[in-house]
């Protein structure tokens, strides 16, 4: 801080910051046809995020500005700072005109773009690489190393991602003092390039020959002797005549457009060595990636080169900076400056020192399935959190056979320390038998397409040796802690939560909101929480999750004879589509067919039509046009597959909202969602009544609907709210005697398809015991 108070203005608005050192939504430039264009592809969010940003970057450099770019799970973060940067690095080239001196080739838009680790620093300039290369205007001829930019990436090679080594420093140092060297010395390098492969050759040889002759391992030695000499020799040569990498180092990165680098090289000597006596400020703007995960000084370190506009992206209710010293943490030092501003700002809406938060949401995931981001969007993000209608679509008609959110009650888990850590044998045993199910109906999966999340150290390693065990070393699934799985995505994520003991409170890691945050909003498809449910609840943020949960009918409680039985509740139920009594039966009669039959081909296309145009087609006056949330969506099923799903369907003229705005609402769609434990009354999961016969079937049938523990409704408060542990446990316990009563959805919605309108009072064709009353084709149906 002593040494940027003296060189950079942001220096006052980091020590004591007040909402007008923040950009505002209201900074937006004109723009011109050509980034009309280039911006269809992005959200408007994302538009708004990258004109704002764009703006403070370019009106009165001389401002101190901070930008937040708040971003949750999937919302396009790195697409959104891949877009400010081609905004930022290509107005000019359209004018025809460059802002360079082009003699010297000093860019004087020049981007420093930081994360707090490698690994983020190299996923954000793979998709940065990506675009800039789809966009240049000549890709024979490109202007740059990287499209029409130049690129670079600082650091030590080892720590640099292979997709993006070629743009290292070093190796762009290498490819061009080869290339502007004299004949000579090139005739040199290649010589060493020679010697390097004989000396391989001999010591090979010369590891072959250890059990051999004196005399042969004697000739090697000396062999190897004579060309490490000659090889030493030649590479001092090449150094004297070629000079130091050092001025070539500079060249490059003051060539570059974009610079790349973890925080911590951003402080290095490099960068202050190649920018010593040029004059001026080196960079248009700083911006942090990931800025939600790294600790204060580690953000700070890049405005040391007097840079005065700093963007932050980034989300502060995922995971903290790593913090090991507790006394660190004590004094704050695990909160990001991110954080730290974003309360500050939040603070300021709530005593009204200004109207609105200063800070550019991001509210489109694309990541995933409605269901499983209901949750996170209601309790984490004040009901923010939106899902793309793209996403929605291909998420829920996929031909992925699992249900997209369960929770799993292993009440009769226990916890057994091991060591520092915790193990739950009874929640590894679930989890095996939902992966054999998983392996089995999905052959096609494997440890790319599967996370198991664990927070104990001890469980992902035993879960790992059984899955070793289980699949010979090929196991369909990655097990990692939550902090392993910061930032990246699975098809289907299994949680197990270890924790079960009797002491009140007592659940370690699992009770920071941050942390549940992550770990709920990896999975694309499908997620399984498994856990001992009592434990959990003691903690007000699981609370809630278990009451979302319970609200939705999505609790299954299983205990060790049932774990292969209610695993196979993972699978989707096929639906059946009611008619409508408030709705004209757009597709009915034949889309309500019995479950799981396809309808028609001759329906098929017509209703390939209707829901073409009603999917697809987007009012005008929508806030996101058809250009902003579309097309290239590889996952998008076959239509058949799209007209299975119950959403589409109803939006095919049974649901009001379909004509509404392209986003859904992060509102419960139908509060039981059809992977839900149905209520009394209602027909089982697939495959227990034919798994099971006759008494058999019925006891199971008993079994299974004790098993659902009904619950008071309960709107989930917002994350904080405290919840007296006695009212928790006489909710959790003493329960409603029927879910149903406690609904809280209106007629209407109950017309749109979900389990409840299987339900004998609300529909006739079922009888007391939630079977189907076997009216000729329904047999198949109650089979199904
Ligand atoms: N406007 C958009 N239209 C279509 N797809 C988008 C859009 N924005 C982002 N995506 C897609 O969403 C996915 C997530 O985007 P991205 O990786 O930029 O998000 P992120 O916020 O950085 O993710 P994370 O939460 O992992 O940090 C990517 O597959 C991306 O292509």
């Amino acid at each position: 801080m002593s040494l940027l108070s003296g060189r950079n203005q942001l220096a006052r608005a980091v020590l004591n910051p007040n909402p007008m050192d923040f950009c505002t939504k209201d900074l937006l430039t004109t723009t011109s046809e050509r980034i009309i264009t280039y911006l269809r592809d992005f959200n408007e969010d994302q538009k708004k995020a990258i004109e704002t940003a764009y703006a403070m970057v370019k009106h009165s450099p001389s401002v101190a500005k901070i930008c937040l770019i708040h971003g949750p799970p999937g919302t396009g973060k790195s697409k959104t700072i891949v877009g400010l940067l081609y905004r930022l690095l290509t107005e000019n080239q359209r004018k025809g005109h460059s802002d360079e001196n082009s003699n010297a080739k000093i860019k004087q838009n020049r981007v420093l773009v930081c994360a707090p680790s490698n690994a983020a620093v190299d996923e954000l300039m793979k998709k940065i690489i990506l675009e800039f290369k789809e966009k240049c205007k000549d890709k024979k001829n490109p202007l740059g190393n990287c499209g029409d930019i130049n690129l670079v990436r600082l650091g030590p090679e080892k720590s640099i991602n292979n997709e993006v080594l070629k743009f290292s420093l070093d190796s762009q140092v290498n490819h061009r003092m080869k290339k502007d060297l004299p004949s000579h010395v090139q005739e040199m390098h290649r010589r060493k390039e020679f010697l390097d492969h004989q000396l391989d050759e001999l010591s090979r040889q010369r590891a072959l020959c250890r059990g051999g002759r004196e005399m042969q391992r004697q000739e090697l030695d000396e062999k190897i002797a004579k060309v490490s000499k000659e090889r030493q020799e030649l590479a001092s040569k090449i150094k004297e005549v070629q000079g130091r990498p050092q001025k070539t180092q500079s060249i490059i990165i003051l060539e570059s457009h974009v610079i790349c680098c973890t925080l911590s090289t951003s402080g290095g000597l490099l960068l202050e060595s190649a920018f010593r006596g040029q004059g001026g400020v080196p960079f248009s703007c700083v911006i942090v990636d990931e800025a939600g995960q790294s600790c204060e000084v580690e953000t700070l370190t890049p405005l040391i080169h007097r840079c005065n506009k700093l963007i932050l992206v980034g989300d502060p209710k995922q995971l903290p900076p790593t913090v090991i010293s507790m006394k660190a943490q004590e004094y704050g030092y695990d909160q990001s400056m991110m954080a730290r501003f974003y309360k500050l700002l939040e603070d300021s809406v709530e005593h009204s020192v200004v109207g609105r938060l200063p800070v550019l949401q991001l509210t489109v995931q694309y990541r995933m399935h409605p269901d499983i981001c209901l949750f996170p969007s209601s309790y984490v993000y004040n009901r923010s959190l939106k899902t793309s209608r793209q996403t929605e679509t291909s998420r829920c008609s996929s031909d992925w056979p699992f249900q997209p959110y369960l929770v799993f009650d292993v009440g009769d888990g226990s916890e057994r320390r091991d060591n520092d850590s915790y193990v739950n044998v009874q929640e590894i045993k679930l989890v095996m038998e939902i992966i054999k199910l998983i392996k089995d109906k999905r052959r096609d999966v494997t440890f790319r397409n599967i996370g198991i999340i664990t927070h104990y150290k001890a469980q992902k390693t035993m879960i790992q040796k059984d899955l070793d065990k289980e699949f010979d070393r090929k196991g369909p699934a990655e097990v990692d802690t939550v902090d392993g799985f910061q930032g990246r995505q699975k098809d289907c994520v299994i949680v197990t939560c270890v924790r079960a003991n009797t002491v009140q409170g007592s659940i370690g890691f699992l009770a920071s909101l941050q942390r549940l945050n992550v770990t709920i909003t990896r999975a694309k498809y499908s997620l399984f929480i498994l856990g001992h449910l009592r434990t959990l609840m003691e903690n007000q943020h699981w609370n809630h999750l278990i009451q979302d949960a319970q609200k939705r009918g999505a609790i299954i409680k299983t205990c060790d004879r049932n774990y292969r039985h209610d695993a196979a509740k993972i699978l989707k139920l096929k639906p059946v589509l009611q008619r409508s009594a408030t709705h004209p039966p757009a597709v009915a009669p034949e889309a309500s067919r019995p479950l799981g039959g396809l309808p028609s081909s001759r329906l098929d296309s017509e209703l390939a039509k209707t829901s073409f145009t009603s999917l697809y087609h987007m009012p005008s006056d929508s806030k996101e046009s058809a250009g902003t949330i579309t097309a290239k969506d590889p996952e998008r099923p076959l239509i058949q597959d799209r007209l299975r799903d119950p959403r589409l369907l109803r939006r095919l003229g049974l649901d009001p909202e379909a004509k509404g705005p392209c986003l859904r609402d992060p509102q419960p769609s139908s509060p039981q969602h059809p992977g839900a434990t149905p209520p009394s009354g209602e027909p089982g999961f697939p495959g227990s009544p034919q798994d099971l016969g006759g008494a058999q079937q019925s006891a199971a049938r008993g079994a299974a609907l004790n098993n659902h523990k009904p619950q008071a409704h309960c709107e989930p408060p917002a994350a904080g709210t405290e919840v007296s542990a006695s009212k928790r446990r006489c909710d959790w316990e003493g329960g409603l005697s029927s879910r149903r009563e406690t609904r809280a959805f209106s007629e209407g919605d109950q017309e749109k398809w979900s389990p409840e309108s299987h339900h004998p009072k609300r529909n006739p064709g079922w009888d007391k015991r939630g079977l189907e009353k076997e009216d000729g084709s329904s047999k198949r149906r109650r089979l199904l």
